[in-house]
């Protein structure tokens, strides 16, 4: 394994958020992913880059090695399932929560309450599933890949379980949350092998970031 530190990380809040982390650690990112193609990220330290992956992805990167660590959403790796990867730190950034949201005229309550089927639109079947069975709500999932607000409004699905930060997007397409699953921040996670083999540099690195989160 070389001794270059690979770090995954997503264009976009991820990115931002965490730069002034890296700054803590002395990296400075020399490309604004923004601006260039490029995907592969020099840094002022000879011996760190940065790669860009979809969100998705930067579990399945670093759990194989193809990155020895990253930055991803705990909902990103709950459904990943986070296997093989070591995860020291919450880092505290990209807070947002996990909940279900219906058209505003749609009752909720009633139909859970009446024990009816609901029709969920989610990218997070896992959580979805894990929370509508430990509530005894019986649900077809449909796995989607964005746009879940769409689903309710186009009578795709009854209900969404979609990521809420401010609520303007659910405000913007009618729809209320009815419960909120869980909170939602993003943590760093290492490829577990990495952390055995090139420890001498990753520690610090890890405590750096540590001492950096914000409250
Ligand atoms: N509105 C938001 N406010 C705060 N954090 C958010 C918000 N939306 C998403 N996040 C967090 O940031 C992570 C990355 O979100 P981002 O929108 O960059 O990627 P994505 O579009 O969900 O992923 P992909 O491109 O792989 O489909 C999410 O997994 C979540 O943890
Ligand atoms: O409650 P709000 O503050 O409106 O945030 C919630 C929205 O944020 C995320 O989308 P994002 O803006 O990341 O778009 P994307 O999923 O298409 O990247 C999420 O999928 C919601 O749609």
């Amino acid at each position: 394994m070389s001794q270059t530190i690979t770090l995954a990380l997503s264009k976009g809040r991820i990115f931002d958020e965490t730069m002034p982390l890296l700054r803590a650690a002395g990296i400075e990112v020399l490309e604004d992913p923004e601006k260039s193609r490029k995907l592969i990220l020099p840094t002022n330290q000879n011996d760190v880059r940065v790669v860009l992956v979809r969100a998705t992805d930067v579990p399945t990167y670093v759990e194989h090695g193809g990155a020895d660590l990253g930055v991803t959403g705990k909902d990103t790796l709950i459904e990943h399932g986070g296997l093989g990867l070591y995860q020291p730190l919450d880092l505290n950034i990209a807070r947002c929560r996990v909940s279900v949201a219906v058209r505003a005229d749609f009752d909720y309550a009633s139909a859970v309450r009446q024990g009816s089927r609901l029709r969920v639109a989610t990218k997070y079947t896992t959580i979805a599933r894990d929370f509508f069975a430990a509530k005894g709500v019986h649900v077809d999932l449909i796995k989607l890949y964005g746009s879940m607000e769409l689903a309710p409004l186009t009578g795709l699905a009854d209900a969404i379980v979609d990521l809420v930060s401010t609520g303007n997007t659910l405000k913007a397409n009618h729809l209320v949350e009815v419960e909120r699953i869980m909170d939602i921040s993003s943590r760093l996670v290492v490829n577990q092998a990495a952390l055995k083999l090139k420890q001498a540099r990753l520690r610090p690195l890890i405590d750096a970031f540590a001492g950096a989160i914000q409250p």
